[in-house]
């Protein structure tokens, strides 16, 4: 795997930083509500949320959404499906979208419409990544890791064709690997 890397854009010292000061503004955000629901969307968030719910302070819900729209290719199909909904009943929870990467935005913005028909409290969104030069769907981000250029990129939850979730910082492959 570490033969297919052509950069790291960002390490595991730049991950846990981060995630520090996140975890801190969220506890500090949500201290005074209650029924606090974090919803990752599987698979890409699972790193990403798993580090994050250690350094929020509070008492909190998880629960997962499977979306899928990437397959095999570093283009969205476009076409986004749930594969797997909620457990929870989501009206009147405060509920915070964690997500690894924002790209075209077409993922989030579906999901967000369908729990917003489920009156929540609240939602908000907490992204690892955003790619804001590839926009489609206009998307307000609350908790932002880090913002990236227009490189597909992976580990840290991401993958290209379901490989290098596994790695533990986000990198860029080389070319060759992507054709
Ligand atoms: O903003 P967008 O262009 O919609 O892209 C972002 C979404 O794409 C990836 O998911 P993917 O469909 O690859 O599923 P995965 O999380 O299982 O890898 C990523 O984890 C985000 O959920
Ligand atoms: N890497 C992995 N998965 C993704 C990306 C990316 O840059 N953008 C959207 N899904
Ligand atoms: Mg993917």
């Amino acid at each position: 795997m570490q033969n297919d890397i052509e950069k790291i854009l960002i390490s595991e010292e730049q991950i846990r930083n981060r995630l520090k000061e996140l975890g801190k503004r969220i506890t500090e955000d949500y201290r005074d509500k209650d029924n606090f629901l974090l919803v990752g969307v599987l698979k890409g968030a699972i790193i990403f949320m798993s580090d994050l719910i250690r350094h929020i302070d509070l008492p909190l819900q998880v629960d997962f959404m499977a979306i899928s729209s990437y397959g095999a290719s570093t283009e969205s199909s476009g076409v986004v499906r749930i594969l797997k909904d909620l457990e929870e009943n989501v009206e009147g929870k405060n509920l915070l979208i964690v997500e690894d990467i924002i790209d075209s935005g077409l993922t989030l913005s579906y999901m967000y419409n369908i729990l917003k028909s489920r009156k929540p409290a609240s939602i908000k969104i907490c992204t690892l990544l955003d790619k804001p030069s590839r926009r489609k769907a206009d998307i307000k981000v609350d908790y932002l890791g880090f913002e990236i250029p227009d490189y597909f990129v992976v580990g840290y939850g991401l993958d290209y064709g379901e490989k290098y979730r596994n790695l533990p910082y986000i990198c860029v492959l080389k070319p060759e690997i992507y054709q």
